[in-house]
């Protein structure tokens, strides 16, 4: 009976009847113009220190043999001192440190070289130069050094996306996840499910094909059915986190909203460290929404300062208020700003009504937002004086004046977020895109249909389309058309 499962479960992983396959790209798959040798700068433009230029392809031990005086190549991996100069004039260039990756043990899996001059314009670009002068380099496009490392199967496609989001990152909680998905978290949860698919697939071929062999166990679909449970329920907790990832990815929509003159202008400075609304003691002096992207607490938002809602306006505040109830209904987390020295005034109570305390009809606030109160102007309290409103839903009391409690609503602010955008630090790892979403509920689906089908050859086939669609995540066939999109997101050089 084993020997008959463990040849299935190797057929199974093999898919000979599968029109795709799960397996990542590997050195199979040549990157486009992969014969030639490819160079450019690695590190940022501009004058810096030092710069990285880099080469990768087949003639890279000649391209640094070129350039470099003494002319043999440097021990593997080890950074030497060299005198660069141009291949053709001789002209020198600059001293630099140069280092060596033989292929297969490198980045791309191809000869590498890596030039480490200094950052100077005139050093960078002569280098360079000097570099497009030796026969078969040329300059490499966008992301093209990554891709190269994919087609050879150094990087999956997961661990692409990761790096291409570390290069990105701005906030500590968008590093924290790129590292993760860089490191192949993602990548390892895909291949696992697949594993488990191959396994139940295994099971329903023994059965299509020894279901009447008195070597096959009894109860071999069964253990099929609870292996797709089992991974139904765990794809399910997947597409259940109300794609935190992307949002950590992209940034949460916080809308700072509330009646006119609370200081929704102020608070939006304050947190952005910068003059992107005007201050003033005119009550309905923020017309339109004004967004500026922040760093809230290491996690990425985009802040919009919108109109004070109230009624009986003229028609250019009531268009702002209209924009700004819109707005309200994208929010991810409302900050809700009131004054708290002017809590009773019929603005406040009309705010507190309609989108804090009772959202509902009418409410431009869905139930499913976080919100935080924040009652500001602290500082015109009584000091050390009760709680103005202790009947409110839990609040802040701010200071934009005077800073008081800003450390408080910067605590309160990276909870909310690490619900909204999810905890890069714990858990399991998130789905950073729309793609994997895509591929989990085509995998779901697909397990569906394995649960409604009588015939066992159409549930063997869900299995292997099931497959595919984990395989995809991770760069499997038939992810073609996605490579453009996402070597797109890389800078040349990298
Ligand atoms: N005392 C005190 N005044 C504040 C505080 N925050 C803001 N203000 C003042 O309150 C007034 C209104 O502030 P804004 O930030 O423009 O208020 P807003 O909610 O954006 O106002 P609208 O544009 O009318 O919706 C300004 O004079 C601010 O200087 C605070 O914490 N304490």
């Amino acid at each position: 009976m084993w020997r008959v499962l463990w040849t299935l479960v190797a057929r199974a992983a093999r898919g000979p009847r599968s029109p795709r396959s799960c397996t990542r790209q590997g050195s199979g798959a040549p990157a486009p113009g992969s014969g030639a040798t490819i160079f450019a700068l690695s590190s940022g433009q501009g004058r810096c220190g030092i710069a990285v230029i880099r080469t990768s392809g087949p003639s890279s031990g000649h391209a640094l043999r070129s350039l470099t005086a003494p002319r043999d190549l440097p021990p593997a991996r080890s950074a030497c001192l060299r005198l660069l100069s141009h291949p053709r004039s001789g002209e020198p260039l600059d001293h630099a440190l140069v280092l060596w990756f033989p292929g297969p043990q490198s980045f791309t899996g191809e000869d590498c070289a890596e030039f480490h001059v200094h950052g100077g314009p005139a050093v960078v670009s002569g280098v360079l130069q000097a570099l497009g002068s030796v026969p078969g380099l040329r300059p490499a496009e966008a992301g093209e050094f990554t891709r190269r490392a994919f087609a050879h199967g150094k990087l999956s496609l997961t661990e692409v996306e990761g790096l291409a989001d570390l290069i990105h990152a701005e906030t500590e909680a968008q590093r924290r996840q790129a590292l993760r998905q860089l490191d192949g978290e993602l990548g390892h949860l895909c291949r696992g499910w697949a594993k488990t698919l191959t396994k139940a697939l295994a099971h329903v071929e023994a059965y299509i094909d020894f279901g009447e062999d008195d070597n096959l166990e009894e109860g071999v679909l069964e253990q099929a059915d609870s292996q797709v449970r089992e991974l139904e329920l765990a794809l399910s907790a997947h597409l259940r986190d109300a794609r935190r990832g992307q949002r950590l990815r992209s940034g949460a929509h916080v809308v700072v909203a509330g009646p006119p003159n609370a200081g929704k202008s102020s608070l939006v400075n304050l947190l952005s460290r910068k003059p992107v609304s005007i201050v003033s003691p005119e009550p309905g002096t923020t017309r339109d929404v004004l967004e500026t992207p922040v760093d809230l607490a290491g996690f990425p938002a985009l802040l919009s300062d919108t109109a004070g809602l109230r009624e009986g306006v003229g028609p250019v505040e009531q268009e702002g208020v209209r924009r700004a109830r819109e707005r309200l209904e994208q929010a991810d987390l409302i900050l809700a700003v009131l004054d708290a020295s002017d809590l009773a005034s019929p603005s406040s109570c009309n705010f507190l009504d309609t989108v804090v305390v009772r959202p509902g009809a009418g409410s431009p606030r869905e139930n499913s937002q976080r919100l935080l109160l924040v009652l500001n102007k602290s500082d015109l309290l009584p000091r050390g004086g009760p709680d103005p409103r202790p009947d409110l839903p839990p609040h802040l009391l701010l200071s934009c004046l005077t800073g008081e409690g800003l450390n408080g609503l910067l605590e309160a602010l990276r909870k909310e977020l690490a619900e909204v955008c999810g905890d890069p630090s714990t858990g399991p790892p998130l789905l950073t895109r729309v793609r994997h979403q895509h591929h989990l509920q085509g995998c779901l689906d697909a397990l569906g249909h394995y649960k409604q089908t009588k015939d066992l050859a159409l549930a063997a086939e869900a299995l292997r389309l099931a497959r595919g669609h984990l395989g995809r995540i991770t760069g499997g066939g038939g992810t073609e058309e996605v490579l453009d999109i996402i070597f797109r997101d890389f800078c040349v050089g990298k």
